[in-house]
């Protein structure tokens, strides 16, 4: 542990379990990050750990920029168990807009400024010309992301899109959520700040623990120093972003290092109660 306070969050994670609150992101943390976003399936440890934990905890949720739905598709494993296999998960997907509990959404209806962005986001690529090749359209119903990671040069086609998109944003009423080689247009008012800090506040924590890998992450990190009980800020590390790391109690080698430690903190909430 990088932090006295990560320390301390950790201990009291440890000392009452009943009371921790355990949230993660999907992409980079659950799942390894690659080329196909339809392809980035959890990995195949990730899943047991969790249900030892979502029976030692008082809550493990996933908040996530997918739609629940597609966490919950992601989440299938070769031999399972799978996703959604684990007792009493949340998923607030779309960064906290989507509440998933036990196959029940609850969501608010979708902007009405996506279509303007589905019509005009095609000649917008167009007249960046052939570096753009290779750009990725994801339309997820509620939010539409741009993926640049099967270009030549993905950051330069990212840097080279931010302006446009950001003022096609604009002109929708949307924001802009920027990721690793994605920018998402998407509805404004939550991000997985809020989020976080409003399912502490439903379950009554008494611990948090955050593991998340990208920018969108950052928020969820700041609830967790903001929030008024011990927590832990968990980097899923990667050469990618660096800004989280800077920014941890912990870092771990991406989604191995992460099922690693949920499984750890597993066994020794389980060592404790014998
Ligand atoms: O909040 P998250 O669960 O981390 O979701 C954020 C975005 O993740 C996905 O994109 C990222 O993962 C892809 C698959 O590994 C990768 O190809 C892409 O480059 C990454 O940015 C997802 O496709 C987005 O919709 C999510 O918003």
């Amino acid at each position: 542990m990088r932090t006295d306070v990560g320390a301390i969050g950790l201990s009291t994670i440890l000392d009452d379990p009943g009371g921790a609150v355990i949230a993660l992101d999907f992409d980079g943390t659950l799942a390894p990050i690659v080329a196909d976003p339809s392809a980035a399936w959890i990995d195949p440890g990730a899943p047991a750990a969790l249900i030892r934990l979502a029976g030692q905890v008082n809550r493990v949720a996933i908040i996530t920029g997918r739609p629940p739905s597609t966490a919950i598709a992601l989440g299938d494993t070769p031999a399972g168990p799978d996703l959604i296999d684990v007792p009493n998960l949340l998923i607030l997907g779309h960064y906290g807009l989507e509440r998933w509990e036990g196959g029940e959404v609850v969501a608010p209806p979708h902007p009405a400024g996506l279509e303007l962005v589905r019509n005009e986001l095609p000649a917008l690529l167009a007249s960046l010309g052939p570096e753009a090749d290779g750009v990725k359209i994801e339309d997820k119903g509620r939010a539409v992301a741009v993926h640049t990671r099967n270009c030549a040069d993905p950051d330069a086609v990212l840097d080279e899109l931010r302006e446009p998109v950001a003022q096609l944003a604009e002109r929708a009423g949307l924001v802009v959520e920027p990721g690793r080689k994605v920018l998402e247009l998407r509805g404004p008012g939550m991000d997985k700040g809020r989020a976080l800090r409003e399912l502490l506040t439903e379950t009554s924590a008494r611990s948090v623990m955050f593991i998340g890998d990208d920018l969108g992450d950052l928020a969820a990190f700041a609830a967790v120093a903001e929030a008024d009980i011990p927590g832990v800020r968990v980097c899923s590390g990667s050469a990618e972003v660096t800004e989280l790391a800077e920014n941890a109690d912990l870092v771990v080698d991406g989604p191995p290092g992460v099922v690693a430690l949920l499984e750890t903190l597993g066994k020794s909430i389980t060592s404790r109660d014998q």
